[in-house]
């Protein structure tokens, strides 16, 4: 008999294969940080993003075109630290792929090798995306895909709104999916679309489909950290649905403590460190006489 559980085995891509297979959901969250990262990893979920929502939940942008590689670098070596059995996917950055394939996997390389990625996502599913995925693949890299609201194009898209809403709109989301999946994809994020359409695309699909704002149907779940913990500042998708109110209460926190600071009430003597009397009575004697040289 064991007193301690049994360790939790990491999370591989045939490992994800089999839950589509077994209609196990698979549970994927974003993490951009180390104390994120370990809460991913303390609440067993499958896989952790390192989105690059991170512009706009950590680095205060407006849009996730403007954060760059080094930034992903950084945030992505951080989550590294505090996982061990998620599988760790990181976005590739707005501008960091689209140049050419040779672009694609120079970027992704760098995820891989400085911040220990275990695969990248990039968005869309046209020529471009497919030859970039094809690419990376080629190179040895697992790559996520990422279709119907893609951030990076918001602006060609119409803002931040629901995609696939038209029988036109809804094919091509499906026919970007299937390109995504037949050039090698081990898996597809589905963002923003009816739940109708993502339950008609999924029969078409051999890929593990994760969907956000795409209804239930899918393989699995994405939200973002701060969205589900109530830490997002403005509005919020639809899709949200937040589990706790950490935002307010990080506020508390600090408001608690400026007003113990401004009353005198904190630090407490149990926040002092003490002092042996003999030497606290010679310092009080004389504090000003020259000390020993070090
Ligand atoms: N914190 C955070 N969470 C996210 O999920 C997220 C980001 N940031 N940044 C990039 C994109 C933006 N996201 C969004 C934003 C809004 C909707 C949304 O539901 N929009 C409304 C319309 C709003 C309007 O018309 O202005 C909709 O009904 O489509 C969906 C995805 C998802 N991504
Ligand atoms: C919401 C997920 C899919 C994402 O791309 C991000 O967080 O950047
Ligand atoms: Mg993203």
């Amino acid at each position: 008999m064991s007193a301690t559980p049994p360790a939790r085995r990491a999370t591989t891509l045939p490992g994800l294969a089999a839950m589509k297979a077994a209609d196990e959901k698979i549970v994927m969250v974003t993490a951009y940080d180390y104390p994120s990262a370990l809460a991913a990893e303390a609440a067993g979920v499958d896989v952790v993003l390192v989105g690059d929502s991170g512009a706009m939940t950590v680095l205060g942008h407006s849009s996730t075109v403007g954060v760059t590689v080094a930034e992903m670098l950084v945030l992505a070596g951080a989550v590294r630290r505090g996982l061990s059995t998620p599988l760790l996917v990181v976005d590739l950055p707005f501008g960091s792929y689209e140049t050419s394939d040779e672009q694609a996997v120079a970027t992704a390389v760098r995820f891989v090798k400085e911040a220990g990625a275990d695969a990248v996502k990039l968005e869309g599913g046209g020529a471009m995306s497919v030859s970039r995925v094809r690419a990376i693949i080629a190179a040895g890299i697992p790559v996520m895909g990422h279709v119907g609201l893609t951030p990076q194009t918001a602006t060609a898209l119409g803002g931040y709104r629901a995609q696939g809403r038209t029988a036109v709109a809804a094919r091509r989301i499906a026919q970007e999916a299937r390109a995504l999946e037949e050039a090698g994809c081990f898996s597809i994020v589905l963002e923003a679309v009816p739940s109708e359409v993502a339950d008609a695309i999924m029969p078409w699909l051999g890929a593990v489909v994760i969907g956000i704002g795409a209804g239930p149907g899918t393989d699995g779940q994405v939200l973002v950290f701060h969205d589900l913990l109530g830490m997002s500042s403005g509005g919020s998708a639809r899709f949200v649905k937040t589990y706790a109110d950490l935002g307010a209460q990080m506020a508390d926190g600090v408001r608690r403590y400026a007003d113990d600071v401004r009353a005198g009430t904190y630090p407490g003597p149990e926040h002092c460190y003490p002092i042996e009397p003999a030497e606290l009575a010679a310092f009080l004697a004389d504090p000003t006489r020259d000390a020993p040289a070090e």
